[in-house]
């Protein structure tokens, strides 16, 4: 519990409300203490009635006697946001930023301010089974340190690193990672309708297949390809449709989607606000 830092989240969309969820429901802080600063008073509303924070419009006056900022706006507005909370932010203050692409360097200067957390969160932190990447400026205190752990602990595992770099990795990967997952299950779900399963069943062989195997491979702690394996029988099912699998591309396909979700973080980091769909491909 750290019920004597005053929090403030300016951006409450989707993210900050995982974070707000999750600091309430591990304690981490009260309610009392964590200001969210946004565009729209409907959507302040919404956060007070659910979780009894407090809300404002004004970015400026949500910063004003916080001990933790974090930025969790869209990475297109982040120039407008940082210009208009420049200089208003405490020194003693700590700001963490969640923003995709969004470099150490370039919210520092936006604000005038040394001490920046970076972090890439993933959206199961709504249920605390996240996992964020996360680093700091050389002017971060231990303190502030050991704070911000705390903030990520309540969103499930985080992994701190020494290099920047890996947080557009990170964003590539675990980041955008959901988006992945959930389109693969999509894909299988409807391939089981395909096959004359009604949806409801198909949906829960996919779920229950998925949610086994990952259970089974943590706790065999085995290689995947050596599970693979074992599913695959001589002449069978599993060679079948691997082969198909292999022939349509499919692990060069997830290489080059995470190497473009890469790419395009980095470009997000350099201003850059939208890119033609097909840049990425071959
Ligand atoms: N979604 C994800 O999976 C992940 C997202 N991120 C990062 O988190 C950040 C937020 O993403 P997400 O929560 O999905 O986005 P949302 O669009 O849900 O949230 C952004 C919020 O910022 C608000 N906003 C817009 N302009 C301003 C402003 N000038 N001042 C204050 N608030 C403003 C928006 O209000 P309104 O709705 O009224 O416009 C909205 O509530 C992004 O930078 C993204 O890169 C990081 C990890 C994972
Ligand atoms: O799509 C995006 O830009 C954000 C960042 C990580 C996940 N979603």
């Amino acid at each position: 519990m750290m019920s004597s830092q005053n929090l403030s989240i300016i951006g409450p969309g989707v993210m900050a409300e995982a974070i707000i969820a999750g600091l309430i429901r591990n304690q981490v802080l009260p309610a009392q203490k964590i200001i969210a600063a946004g565009p729209r008073p409907e959507r302040g509303s919404e956060l007070v009635e659910r979780y009894g924070i407090r809300f404002t419009a004004d970015n400026a006056e949500a910063v004003s006697a916080a001990d933790i900022v974090i930025l969790a706006v869209k990475p297109q507005k982040l120039r407008t946001v940082l210009a208009g909370l420049r200089g208003k932010i405490a020194p003693h203050a700590v700001v963490l930023s969640i923003i995709a692409g969004a470099s150490i360097q370039s919210i520092s200067s936006g604000l005038e301010h040394p001490a920046v957390i970076r972090a890439m969160p993933n959206t199961p932190a709504q249920i605390g089974q996240g996992i964020t990447v996360w680093t700091s400026s050389l002017a971060v205190t231990e303190a502030q340190l050991e704070a911000a752990r705390l903030i990520l602990s309540a969103l499930g595992q985080e992994i701190y690193v020494e290099e920047e770099n890996y947080l557009d990795m990170a964003t590539a990967l675990s980041g955008t990672g959901p988006a992945y997952v959930f389109l693969f299950m999509e894909a299988l779900i409807d391939a089981g309708v395909h096959l004359g399963f009604p949806r409801r069943i198909a949906e829960q062989l996919v779920t229950q297949t998925i949610r086994g195997s990952v259970e089974y491979y943590a706790l065999k702690k085995d290689h995947p390809a050596h599970l693979r394996n074992q599913v695959t029988s001589p002449g069978g099912t599993s060679a079948a449709a691997l082969y198909y699998l292999e022939k349509a591309g499919f692990r060069t396909a997830l290489s080059r989607a995470i190497w473009a979700a890469y790419e395009r973080s980095q470009e997000l980091g350099r201003g850059k606000n939208s890119q033609p769909p097909e840049k990425n491909s071959d």
